[in-house]
This record gives C-alpha cells, structure tokens and sequence, in this order.
C-alpha cells in the first residue's frame, strides 16, 4: 500500500490526468449502456426525435471514450519520460561509485523494462481499475433503485470479480511474477555476457554449453509465464461463470416480479470494464515489483557525498596519510591498511604491485569515488573534501585500462561535451598519438560514426584515441591505469613519448609493465595494503622534457 502510495505522490499532477480519463472512462460506459436502454425503449415506445438522442448518446459516448483514452495515453507517456529523467539524473549522481558494485544488466533493466511496467501499470492498470470501482458502486446503486434484490445481486456478482476471486489469488500471482522477473533478470545477464564475451566463448568452443544454459533459464522463464496464465485464465473462467449464475438470478428476479426486461438485458452487458478488475493481483504485483526496485534505486545514496565548495586551481600536491579502506560490500577485508602517498607537482610516478593489491583502489579514493575508512587524503595541502567534486575531476584526467569509445563520430569521443575545441587542436593531439594518418585514411575522418561494438580502430588505436581525449582536456593530474597492458611494444612507445612529451602535470602510472616504468621518476611498490618505494626502480628513458598542453 506504501508503495502506492509513494508512485501516486510521484506521479504528482498527472494524477489529476488519470483521474479525467477515469471519469471520461466512466462515463462512455454509462453513456454506452444508456444508448443500449434508450435504443431497447424505442423499439415499443417510440418518442419524437428518437433517433437524435440516440446519435448525441453515441456521439458522447464516443467523445468520452477518445478522453478516456488520450487522458490515459498522455498520463503513461508523462509518467515515462519523468520517471526516465528521475532515474537518470540518480544515475548521474551515483556515478561512478555506485555503478562500480552494481551489475549493469539490473542498472539497463530498470531503465528500460521496470519503468516501462511502472508506465503500464500506473496508466494502463490503474486506471482500468479505478473504472472498473467508480462503475461497481455506480451500477449497483442503480439496480437497489429498480428493484432492491438486483442491487444485491449486482453487489455480490461485483464484490466476488473485482475483490474475492483477485484477492484469493493474489499471493500466487504475486509469488509468480517475482519469480518470472528473476529469471527475467537472470535472463538478461547471462544474454548481456554471451554478447560482450562472444570472442572468448568462440575460442574456447564454450558457446553451445552458455547458450544451453541461457536456454535453461529462457525454460524456466517460460515455465512460469505459463504458469502465470494458467491461473489468470483460471481467475475469467471464474469470472465468466460469476456472471452467468448472477445472470440467471437477475432473469429470475425480473419475471418473477415483472420487472422491465431491459434490466436483464442490459445486466451482463455492465461486466464489460469490471472484468479488468479479475487482471488486478497480475498487474499489481508485476507493477509493485518494479516500482520496488525504481524506487530502491532512486533511494540509494552516493559512496561519497558531497560537501565541499571550494575552488581547486592546478593539481600542485596529493597525499595520503595513514589510509585505511575495505570496500563497502567486503568490510571486512581490508584492501588498503596505513597507506602513505606523496605526489609533487610535475612528478610521474609508477605504481606496481601483486595482482588485487588495491592499486586501482588508491586512483579511485584519489579521484574520490569512495571516502577511506580511516587516514586522510589532501590535495594542495587541504582535505580532498574541502574541494566540489566537480572541481577536483576537472583537474583529473583518467585513462583507464579499458578505453572507452562512445556512440558518435570520433570528433564527439574525441571532444565529449566540450564543444569548444578546433580541428586544429583535435588534429595536434591525434598527431602525437601517431593517431593522424589511420584518421586521415577514413572516408569520413573526424565525423567517421563509431561505437562500442563497431570502434573502427584497432584496439592499440582505441587506446591511443583515448590518450588524445586525456591530453586534450586540461588537467593537471593525469592517472594512467595500466594504458599499455594491451599493446604492443610499438603502441607502448607511442603512448608513453606523447606523455613524456605532451602531458606537463603530475602523472600516475598503474602499470604491470616493467618496460612502461620507464616513464617515472620514482617506482612505489603496493604490498599488503602499503605502498614503499620500490627497491629496483626501471631508469627513466630519457631525461625528462616537457612540451606544454
Ligand atoms: N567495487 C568493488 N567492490 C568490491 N571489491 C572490489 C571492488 N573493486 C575491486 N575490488 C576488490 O578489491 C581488491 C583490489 O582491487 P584493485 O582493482 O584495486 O586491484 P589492483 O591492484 O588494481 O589489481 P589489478 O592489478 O589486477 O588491476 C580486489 O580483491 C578486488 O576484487
């Protein structure tokens, strides 16, 4: 009922919306059983004009029907596109610490099918059913004033298929949609790895065996979708014969004590919008459900909240002193235990270590996706927290291990919501990517579409494309996480020169790669959640020279 409620609260003013296209819906029903009742009187007594009160009841009729359903249309699709914002903008605000732990195949099937459900039911059944509630009462007061006993009659035929049969299977109905959206998700993830995991499933000939258990889950999806109709059909055959015994007691009724026939006549007919009533325990556990997780969703709270308003100038000092950090799912395993980091200003330093040792942790608590547990992080010698998180990632630039290329043309991944650079500059940064000529050959250079799934570019280039990005926003902090675990040693050399040369802020490499090291002016070692200097650092390649950005 909470839930309800709060998915009423939400919809706000697009209650008074629905609520028209109830009232419109109402109405056409009982304007179309009137036009039924005036065309049934007519056929023993005549009246003058018959026939025009008969097209203005349909015409009515037909008018409120429309209403009923632009109202309904107009409060789905409001519902959608608010809901669909709401969502997005929490997204936005969890990002990207949240998203960090959660499985992005539940983040895409609460944009896209939960949402959807809520739409349908908030718009398509609720209000049905407020029709179906508003007529009940409505036609039951109708019949108690022809004749008492069809008041009952009507009473008990509506009170057993809007309320009795719903409610008797409404815990199974409830139980069976959550079960269906688990292997709904369930579904959805294992889909989601056999696509991105395509190459590897080939290799290993593992696909038959992932898609015979993607098969398995399809199964039991199905298997319960069944068996969710099963009983939904079970629930009209109930209804159906609701309505044929309560038919046979209004007939009963109305020769027993001469009523007028029409009443018998137009009885069955007054079913039509209740029976949407007997959809209800379906719909409603299905709706709740996914209204549950929406609003799970947009409950959550960020890792890290954001209370500091000061301005952050050029990355001049980082350090962290004493830092303790477990990760919020795993508390009790620490991954960082009196952590101590310096960096100064124009300084690159690597940092090495085993596998799962928390390097890529320290980048995340330095780029603030997560508070540490104990110790502090200051940045030009204040708290890391005094400073917006806007401000402090407009002085980060992160190249992560695995590039990102977005839906757009190259200029758009190269620029991302930066509208100002030129072509000239693009081109400068491609350039010391050794970027420029793979660019050049493409028919449409700079405007060439890519995406994810279609990058165009080989990988090594992908991870070049990437770097570009970095050097061409400014920064004064650049966190390289293992940029060069993927290439080869010529795509290695490119990157690492056009740092050397292109990049003057401070420079943390996360690397496995001894050759790479070779960038840094000092090597620290991460061992059991401690960071020391490395014993055998590799020696610069050249003595470092900086070109400007
Ligand atoms: N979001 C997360 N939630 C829970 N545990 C995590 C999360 N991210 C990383 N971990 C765990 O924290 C530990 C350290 O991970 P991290 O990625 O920092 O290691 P790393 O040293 O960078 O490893 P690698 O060299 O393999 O990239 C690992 O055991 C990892 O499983």
């Amino acid at each position: 009922m909470s839930l309800l409620k709060r998915l009423l609260q939400t919809a706000g003013r697009l209650n008074w919306i629905l609520g028209a296209s109830v009232v419109a819906g109402i109405a056409a029903t009982l304007l179309q059983l009137g036009l039924l009742w005036g065309g049934f009187l007519v056929l023993f007594q005549p009246v003058a004009h018959w026939w025009l009160w008969l097209i203005i009841l349909a015409l009515a009729g037909g008018l409120c029907r429309f209403g009923e359903q632009y109202l309904g249309h107009l409060a789905a699709f409001k519902i959608l596109d608010y809901l669909r914002n709401l969502t997005y903008q929490k997204l936005l605000y969890l990002a990207p610490a949240k998203l960090d732990d959660q499985r992005q195949s539940d983040v895409l099937k609460l944009l896209a099918q939960d949402i959807a459900q809520i739409e349908t039911f908030y718009a398509h059944t609720l209000a049905p059913v407020l029709i179906g509630v508003g007529l009940a009462i409505g036609l039951t007061v109708g019949f108690w004033l022809a004749a008492p006993v069809l008041g009952v009659i009507a009473l008990v035929a509506y009170a057993l298929i809007g309320l009795i049969i719903p409610l008797t299977s409404r815990r199974h109905l409830a139980t069976l949609a959550q079960q269906q959206a688990q292997a709904d998700a369930s579904e959805q993830r294992q889909l989601t790895a056999l696509i991105t995991g395509r190459q590897t499933l080939q290799q290993y000939a593992a696909i038959s065996a992932r898609t015979a258990t993607l098969n398995q889950t399809t199964q039991a999806y199905w298997r319960v979708n069944r068996k969710r109709s099963l009983r939904q059909t079970q629930n009209a055959v109930g209804m159906q014969l609701v309505v044929i015994v309560s038919l046979a007691a209004v007939i009963a009724v109305v020769v027993t004590q001469q009523l007028p026939l029409i009443l018998a006549v137009i009885f069955p007919l007054t079913f039509s919008r209740l029976l949407d009533l007997g959809n209800l325990p379906g719909t409603l556990s299905g709706g709740l459900l996914a209204a549950r997780h929406v609003f799970a969703f947009l409950d959550e709270s960020p890792r890290v909240v954001e209370t500091g308003q000061a301005k952050l100038g050029p990355i001049q000092a980082v350090a962290l002193t004493d830092v303790a950090f477990a990760y919020p799912q795993r508390p009790t395993a620490p991954i960082l235990r009196h952590t101590d980091l310096r960096l100064r200003a124009g300084e690159r330093v690597g940092i090495v270590g085993p596998s799962g040792a928390g390097k890529s942790t320290i980048i995340k608590l330095i780029m603030r996706w997560y508070t540490p547990d104990q110790g502090t992080i200051a940045v030009n010698d204040r708290p890391i927290t005094t400073y917006s998180l806007d401000q402090l990632r407009q002085q980060i630039n992160d190249v992560p291990q695995v590039a990102q290329v977005f839906d757009g043309t190259l200029r758009e991944n190269l620029t991302l919501r930066v509208t100002a650079f030129t072509d000239a500059q693009l081109w400068q940064v491609l350039d010391w990517v050794h970027l420029t000529a793979a660019i050049r050959r493409l028919p449409d250079q700079l405007a060439t579409q890519v995406s994810r799934d279609r990058p165009i570019l080989s990988a090594g280039e992908v991870q070049r494309l990437e770097l570009a990005r970095a050097l061409l926003h400014p920064s004064s902090l650049l966190i390289l996480d293992e940029p060069t675990s993927n290439l080869d040693v010529v795509n290695e050399a490119v990157i690492l020169t056009a740092v050397q040369h292109h990049y003057s802020g401070t420079v943390i490499l996360v690397t496995h790669r001894e050759s790479s090291l070779a960038l840094c002016d000092r090597v620290l070692e991460l061992n059991h959640g401690q960071l020391r200097p490395r014993q055998h650092a590799g020696n610069p390649v050249e003595t470092k020279g900086k070109g400007g950005k």
